[in-house]
């Protein structure tokens, strides 16, 4: 019989901070440019909030990052100058006009957006005020900052430039709480984040449903002609891929680790030939020209994120809820033990939103050994995926149904884990042409 994992029975979160974490596939040092036309002002919170220590900065960061997420203004701040190894990961980039190089430019010049936290940086920041802090992996203008705001609206959206970056925020107690996209209505599920979910030990306490509707973002001044490339995060390139190929884009597909992260490299490299798919709001803090708009190919493209958190939320009845638990088969069960999984959840009216196979990370194949029929063959020997499942069902774990059929569940698998139980977002999707404003409801605002 499987144990069931809980908080209780996996102990308490570890750091992890020599986890080698894969490197960005285009790596630059970020400095986030935008259209101005006036010249902008010194500002005072710069060079008196950001301090010469990583904990200054970190603090910083935070207060930037929900300043970026409500303040219209940001075309007003200040370009700051970098020394090389400059801790505070502030630098002054040459002005780009996207006719020239970048260095040659002269109507863009660098604004400070939060740089994205990195694996090195996760060290517990002093909390500013009440707010909650949400860290979520890209830079400003991703469609996971958008998700953080969808789901608290006054939080202080923390960028890291790594998913495992954003987990670790959490666990070291950098951040409260983490967003991760983990399926999209076109492109499907997001593998690499459920891996994560199963390697980590935080909890999904909501969950966030954001329309997401993507734009060709180019240099100001470039026509499509001069495109030979698009970079973007797997998911939009997957997500765009039919409409680009019916604009007559004859262009290489690159994957980049975020939408906006790819608007930026655009920008701060001054690439004539390159495009980016990132949203309306990235066109904007980058100064990108939108060369077309809503080019995904549904309408109705959806992406699901989940909000992580170090406790689990006590789960309610009088609600709707998910349940989302991950489980591995004895090896003696074979394929039998997904229809038992299934009928345990039938049986009692318990509808599944999700199920998803993965090879298992630590015993990825199993061996069955035959021998061969007829007079003296030699064994022969079956290579088998071992498979870990994924599933969420439409119960809360405070029903009596949802735990008896979890009892069954754990009566034929060897492991079993609930990842979270927690209300459903049952806000209606509406698409609109900007999927970066927030919704009015809040799912995880009580979470
Ligand atoms: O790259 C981003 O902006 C993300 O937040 C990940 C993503 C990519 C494509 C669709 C939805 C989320």
């Amino acid at each position: 019989m499987a144990a069931i994992l809980t908080p209780a029975t996996t102990g308490t979160h570890s750091t992890r901070l020599a986890l080698p974490i894969a490197k960005p596939k285009l790596p630059i040092r970020r400095t986030h440019l935008v259209r101005c036309v006036h010249r902008p002002e010194i500002s005072p919170f710069f060079h008196g909030a950001v301090g010469a220590n990583r904990a200054d900065w970190q603090s910083a960061c935070a207060i930037l990052s929900s300043k970026v997420a409500t303040d219209s203004q940001h075309h007003q701040q200040t370009p700051q100058h970098h020394e090389a190894g400059d801790d505070t990961n502030h630098s002054l980039v040459p002005v780009v006009n996207g006719h020239s190089s970048a260095a040659a430019a002269l109507d863009l010049v660098p604004v400070q957006l939060p740089q994205p936290l990195t694996i090195a940086d996760l060290s517990p920041a002093p909390k500013h005020g009440s707010q909650l802090r949400v860290a979520y992996q890209g830079v400003p203008g991703a469609y996971s900052e958008a998700a953080a705001a969808k789901a608290y609206p006054n939080c202080d959206a923390i960028p890291c430039d790594q998913f495992e970056a954003a987990f670790q925020a959490v666990e070291l107690w950098v951040a409260d709480r983490a967003v991760l996209p983990v399926e999209n209505s076109l492109g499907g599920s997001i593998h690499r984040n459920y891996d994560l979910l199963l390697r980590h030990r935080l909890h999904i306490v909501g969950e966030v449903q954001l329309p997401v509707h993507h734009c060709l973002l180019a240099l100001p001044g470039v026509r499509k002609e001069q495109l030979t490339r698009v970079i973007s995060h797997p998911q939009a390139l997957s997500q765009c891929e039919h409409t680009l190929t019916a604009m007559g884009l004859n262009v290489a597909r690159e994957a980049f680790d975020d939408t906006a992260g790819a608007a930026e490299y655009v920008v701060l490299n001054g690439l004539q030939d390159t495009a980016a798919i990132a949203s309306a709001r990235a066109a904007e803090l980058y100064g990108m020209q939108v060369l077309a708009d809503g080019i995904q190919d549904d309408s109705g493209n959806v992406t699901r994120f989940v909000m992580l958190a170090r406790e689990p939320i006590v789960p309610r009845a009088d609600r709707p809820f998910k349940t989302s638990i991950v489980f591995a088969a004895h090896d003696s069960e074979g394929t039998s033990v997904l229809f038992k999984v299934l009928s345990a959840f039938a049986f009692r009216d318990i509808g599944l939103t999700k199920i998803e196979s993965r090879p298992h990370r630590q015993r990825p194949i199993r061996l069955e050994y035959e021998t061969s029929r007829g007079g003296g063959g030699a064994a022969s020997t079956a290579k088998q995926f071992e498979y870990t499942f994924y599933v969420d069902f439409q119960a809360s774990l405070a029903e009596r149904r949802a735990q008896n059929a979890l009892a069954e569940v754990q009566e034929f698998t060897s492991f079993l884990r609930v990842l979270g139980s927690y209300p459903m977002d049952m806000t209606p999707w509406s698409i609109t042409s900007n999927s970066s404003s927030s919704s009015s409801s809040s799912p995880g605002s009580q979470q």
